[in-house]
């Protein structure tokens, strides 16, 4: 089948992020959606810029138009950003009957009412996964996996400039305007870094996730929007005495006569996960009445993370154009005739760390005798922890616990220096082994 066609709209961070995520992983992308998704065509004022990141083989144009106007395109993905021209831009790519993906939260949370409905009449898609705590699947949790609840309140950490600050801030006690720099230098911040400090980038964000959570139009107007520009060191301070942490949150709540959509720092007890939250990692809590708190974490910014969002969204459309109804969304998530004979390993094939505890005898060379036979077998140590013979209750000082900590190392080669550990008579008891992963 024919390639989908996809024409960029700005390749900026998040545009530059698209491009090289779905170069690297075309494969396996083609393998879910079902077809091939190309981007052919790019539009940016800076073409040179523009012509280095993609390379040969993609027409780069000045004109945004021009990718709107080329028949060849099914899918345009505006990631200029703004008000301005990105929303006449959005219109006339709906009117010319092209999908379009955005991660525009600030168009769509002024203007969504006007761009859906035209989308609606013109019968395609605005897909905006990557509008909403970047690549979090967020907007697809809200819209197709609750589905069953009623949604009682949402909050979250949706802006990542304002909580990599705030973190910042608190550990290293470095000054607001030099990570404010920092942050723009990774990219996480808007081009009008005041959408950020001042709240109104998790505004939009709550706006849009509120108009999902509660069947209501989209109406940043209506929201609350309070910064974190009046936040006092002092209050940091004070509030971690209490047992709080401030987070910057963007909350929705469903109650008695109407909806809450309210952005302001906000006092978070220290113990919940989304105090912990760090960095300029996003996480949002949806309460449903049926399925209660849920909780989803990720990077809310960035290049590549934000085109993770950008690209489910083209893998979305492009699945609607599949020639199967059913393959839309596939079982397994691969198309059908895409699963791969990758295997499943054995068990002691599996690479893992390990944490063994031995119970030995007191004595010299013990020690000696336990790393000989994990060194003869090639596994490296990266701590060794003896205890105290007293701290062994009641076992006197005739016997100790060795705690070691390895390195990564097959299950097969670990399994062969347990049995050799074992049969040494100074190890007294069965050895506990437990498997150690990072996870990060
Ligand atoms: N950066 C992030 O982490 C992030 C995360 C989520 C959403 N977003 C949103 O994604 C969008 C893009 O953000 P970004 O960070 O990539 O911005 P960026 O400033 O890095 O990129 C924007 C690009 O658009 C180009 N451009 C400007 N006007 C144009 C025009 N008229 N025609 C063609 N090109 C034009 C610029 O030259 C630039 O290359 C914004 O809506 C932003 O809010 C960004
Ligand atoms: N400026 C935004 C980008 C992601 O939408 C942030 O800092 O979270
Ligand atoms: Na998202």
């Amino acid at each position: 089948m024919k390639p989908i066609q996809v024409g960029l709209l700005g390749i900026g961070t998040v545009g530059s992020g698209t491009f090289n995520v779905l170069k690297r992983n075309q494969e396996e992308i083609t393998r879910r959606a079902g077809r091939s998704i190309q981007i052919t065509m790019v539009a940016d004022l800076d073409v040179e810029r523009a012509r280095a990141a993609v390379g040969e083989g993609v027409q780069v144009v000045n004109d945004a138009r021009a990718v709107i106007a080329n028949p060849e395109i099914d899918i345009v993905v505006e990631l200029i950003g703004g008000y301005g021209i990105a929303k006449a831009l959005v219109l006339e790519a709906i009117a010319a009957g092209k999908h379009v993906v955005t991660a525009n939260k600030a168009l769509l949370a002024v203007h969504g009412t006007e761009i859906f409905a035209a989308a609606q009449a013109k019968g395609v898609m605005v897909a905006f996964e990557a509008a909403v705590a970047g690549g979090i699947p967020i907007i697809k949790a809200l819209r197709e996996g609750l589905t069953a609840n009623r949604i009682q309140w949402v909050a979250g950490i949706i802006n990542g400039t304002t909580n990599f600050i705030l973190s910042e801030m608190r550990d290293k006690g470095l000054d607001f305007e030099v990570v404010l720099k920092e942050a723009q230098r990774l990219g996480y911040a808007e081009a009008d870094p005041t959408f950020d400090i001042e709240g109104v980038d998790a505004a939009h964000k709550a706006t849009i996730m509120s108009a999902i959570a509660y069947g209501i139009p989209v109406q940043f107007d209506k929201a609350y929007v309070e910064g974190i520009t009046k936040l006092g060191a002092a209050d940091i301070k004070y509030a971690e005495q209490l047992g709080y942490r401030i987070k910057l949150l963007g909350i929705t709540k469903r109650v008695e006569g109407g909806v809450e959509l309210r952005v302001h720092p906000t006092l978070v007890p220290a113990k919940r996960l989304i105090a912990n939250v760090e960095g300029a990692m996003n996480a949002v809590v949806v309460q449903g009445d049926a399925v209660g708190t849920t909780l989803y974490y990720g990077k809310g910014a960035g290049s590549e993370p934000t085109a993770s969002a950008v690209i489910a969204d083209l893998v979305d459309i492009t699945r609607l154009h599949t020639a199967d109804p059913l393959n839309r969304v596939p079982h397994l998530a691969f198309q059908p005739s895409e699963l791969s004979d990758l295997p499943v390993l054995p068990m002691s094939e599996v690479v893992t760390s390990y944490y063994l505890r031995l119970r030995v005898a007191d004595k010299a060379g013990v020690l000696a005798q336990v790393t000989g036979i994990l060194a003869g077998l090639g596994i490296s140590i990266d701590a060794v922890l003896q205890r105290e013979a007293d701290e062994v209750a009641g076992e006197g000082a005739a016997q100790t616990d060795l705690i070691i900590l390895t390195h990564d190392t097959r299950e097969g080669t670990m399994n062969d220096a347990l049995a050799q550990m074992q049969a040494l008579p100074t190890v007294l008891a069965p050895i506990a082994r437990i498997r150690k992963e990072e996870l990060a």
